[in-house]
């Protein structure tokens, strides 16, 4: 095409004159030449126009042909015009290719076969006007090589994997030689806003780049504590050093501070020191609304064992219920077990004494009937509430919220979960639920026009042109959780946390990793001592007969970890001799652990072999010694154990048996809980030997007595 076009425009020639033909080519070539040095001219005028709108990659690539065309400039002429007319069409081409590169990766075959097109017809009309100024010979060279190289780009754009390639070759290459002529600031410059552009998804020639995830770093969420739990109201954990005398305490009726002084309470402790004017405080304005006129806050309270939980809320409570005139349950408190309950409606009835209010427990040692009669009492068509204060087990309670008539809850004030981490865990009973929506069931007659309750939504007009009895929560534990999500279960308004410890979460703890459960850790006892005793299994008897007999520590209060291994080594130690021993598990009837609670409490039994039916909450006076012949599987079986001794500031020893294997875990699991520390305590082998005759002849006849037992069982 291009060679056809030169011969036609001097076949035209030859038409018109046929005299100089040499002559006449010699004047058109010098024309073609001032053409197309005045077109060079021209082109060079735009590239300066060109260079200042083009970006810093695109000028650096052009600062860095510049010498090229300088050394050219030293040869001759004609070779001088086609170097300058093939820099101008590599010029053109790499622009050109450049911008391809730039372009999104999937735009199609069609745009592929668009931009070949293209670029076929400027490297055509640049070859044409590269052969029209130049000879024959020399333009049909240089316009077969410019061709071959069209081609080979023209090929190249075809094969986009290898044209990548290559071009990432040639431009890493561009890349280094660019970066010696920048400058430093410049470089920053390029840097910074390259970052940019890729941070926000966009190549230099402004398309956005799809894909790339894989390179973004993935952020880990941290677990972060609502406020109320990451900054709770300090209860100091040194009983001792942190009494508060008991009228200090503002709000208390002198009834109440005498029935103290009775019991021999000169101080508080620290946790009642905080909770009690907390909870006085929420009825400052009567059992109506709280501070300020608002709903009073639930309360939580994480303690150490024995620090004096109890008192906490039964001094508030029965102070806020004093003022009552009608008598309805008002108050209640759940608590696990029938022990427990016992223990609490203890120190309520003992406060309550001359106040006028009545503490009902409801646990099932009574039948139910005789519970029934306890409740309510209905005469003459008219039912009314024999109680003010109910102390109950979750069952029973739900047993009772059914089918004993006219028991209501429609004016309960307060809601006391005692141990409410373990309460939590038997939620799947459903009594918190059924406790709920007995509390806010519509009444019946006069009632339910004046006392109408609904559960607590958005504050509005209309709710607010009627005041309601607040339903305020009261928790108290010593291993209480701190997990939000289970502490969410029991729908606590604006709680307000007492604790002496903090939960640690993994972000803090490099242990842990961001998605696993936040490391809790307790309240230990202050005047607590723990030891640890490396043991094998045929050991044990003998070791805890050591400790009671040659060391002579009683009263001990002795943990298995079940039922059935209680009442063997009760049965060995009974037969042994040398204590007075008694096993306390739900293999014995409520009475029975009664009178064996009673006779280790009286000192009459030096030894209570237990299972962890003891291990929460009760409170024995006296415990110097708690064993843990079975070492405990979780760490809040061991926090409540262990809390049966050292208690109200108190000093006391609790030693775990542990067998070589167990070792590792257990005292990891101590320091992740916040264990002051566990001593290891070697009893050597010799020390034993005077007991071992003795001990293997009671293992036979404690063979025969467990064959007994089970003929009897089956009969
Ligand atoms: N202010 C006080 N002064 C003297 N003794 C007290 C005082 N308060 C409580 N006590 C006694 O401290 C002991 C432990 O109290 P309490 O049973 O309430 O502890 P707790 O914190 O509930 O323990 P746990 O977590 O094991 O249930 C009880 O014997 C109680 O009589």
């Amino acid at each position: 095409m291009a060679l056809f076009l030169i011969n036609r425009y001097l076949g035209d020639d030859d038409d018109n004159d046929g005299s100089s033909n040499e002559s006449r080519s010699k004047a058109l070539l010098a024309k073609l030449q001032e053409k197309a040095r005045a077109r060079q001219q021209q082109k060079s005028a735009t590239e300066e126009e060109s260079k200042a709108q083009l970006s810093g990659e695109e000028i650096i690539s052009k600062k860095k042909r510049k010498p090229k065309d300088k050394n050219a400039l030293g040869q001759g002429h004609k070779r001088r015009k086609k170097e300058e007319l093939a820099q101008g069409l590599s010029d053109t081409t790499l622009q050109f290719e450049h911008k391809d590169l730039s372009a999104p990766t999937g735009t199609g075959k069609n745009s592929l076969s668009r931009m070949k097109k293209k670029r076929k017809h400027i490297k055509t009309e640049e070859l044409e006007e590269a052969e029209s100024s130049s000879s024959e010979e020399e333009v049909e060279k240089s316009v077969q090589t410019e061709k071959k190289s069209v081609q080979q780009r023209v090929l190249a754009a075809d094969k986009p994997e290898e044209s990548d390639s290559e071009e990432e070759e040639e431009d890493k290459d561009e890349e280094e030689e660019r970066v010696e002529d920048v400058s430093p600031e410049e470089t920053k410059e390029q840097t910074d806003q390259s970052t940019v552009n890729s941070e926000k998804g966009l190549s230099q020639s402004g398309f956005t780049i799809l894909g790339g995830f894989e390179k973004k770093t993935v952020q880990k969420v941290q677990m972060v504590l609502p406020q109320w739990l990451a900054q709770p109201d300090v209860v100091q954990k040194d009983i001792n050093k942190n009494l508060v005398p008991v009228e200090d305490i503002t709000g208390i009726c002198p009834r109440l501070l005498k029935k103290l002084e009775n019991n021999g309470i000169k101080h508080f402790f620290p946790v009642q020191a905080e909770v009690i004017p907390a909870i006085l405080e929420s009825v400052c304005h009567g059992l109506l609304v709280g501070r300020g006129g608002y709903r009073p806050r639930d309360i939580c309270v994480s303690a150490p064992t024995g620090s004096g939980k109890t008192l906490a809320f039964v001094i508030p409570v029965i102070q806020a219920l004093s003022q009552r005139v009608v008598r309805k349950v008002r108050a209640l408190a759940v608590l696990p077990t029938k022990e427990l309950a016992q223990q609490v409606c203890k120190v309520f009835s003992s406060y309550a004494e001359g106040s006028g209010l009545k503490v009902v427990m409801v646990t099932g040692q009574k039948s139910f009937a005789a519970e029934q009669a306890s409740l309510v009492e209905n005469s003459g068509g008219q039912s009314r509430s024999l109680a003010d204060i109910v102390v109950a087990t979750p069952g029973r309670l739900v047993d009772h919220i059914n089918k004993t008539a006219d028991f209501s809850l429609q004016h309960l004030r307060f809601l006391i979960i005692d141990e409410a981490d373990r309460m939590i865990d038997s939620m799947h009973q459903s009594w918190l639920s059924q406790v709920v929506k007995a509390v806010y069931k519509s009444g019946s007659g006069s009632d339910a026009s004046i006392f109408r309750r609904t559960e607590p939504g958005p504050i509005t007009a209309a709710s607010l042109s009627q005041p309601q009895m607040p339903l305020q929560k009261l928790l108290f534990s010593a291993t209480l959780t701190q997990n939000p999500e289970k502490l969410q279960q029991l729908g606590l308004h604006q709680p307000r946390l007492f604790s002496s410890v903090h939960s640690r979460f993994p972000a803090t703890d490099s242990s842990t990793t961001a998605t696993s459960q936040p490391q809790e850790r307790f309240n230990f006892p202050q005047g607590l001592t723990e030891y640890y005793v490396p043991c094998t299994l045929s050991k044990k008897p003998l070791l805890i007969l050591h400790f009671l007999l040659r060391l002579k520590f009683s009263p001990v209060l002795c943990f298995t970890n079940s039922r059935e291994a209680a009442h063997r080594l009760f049965l060995l130690v009974q037969m042994f001799g040398g204590v007075q021993v008694a096993e306390f598990s739900s293999r014995l009837s409520p009475n029975e652990r009664k009178k064996a609670l009673k006779g280790f409490e009286q000192g009459k039994i030096q030894m209570l072999i237990s299972t962890d039916a003891a291990a929460r909450g009760i409170d024995i006076k006296g415990v110097k010694c708690v064993v843990n012949y079975d070492a405990p599987q979780f760490i809040r079986t061991y926090v409540h154990r262990v809390g049966r001794t050292a208690r109200a500031g108190k000093a006391g020893l609790a030693f775990t048996f542990l067998l070589g294997i167990q070792e590792k875990n257990f005292l990891q699991m101590l320091r992740d809980a916040g264990s002051p520390g566990v001593q290891k305590q070697i009893v050597k082998p010799e020390s034993l030997k005077g007991m071992e005759d003795h001990y293997q002849q009671t293992l036979l006849e404690l063979e025969n007595v467990i064959k007994e037992e089970r003929a009897k069982k089956r009969i």
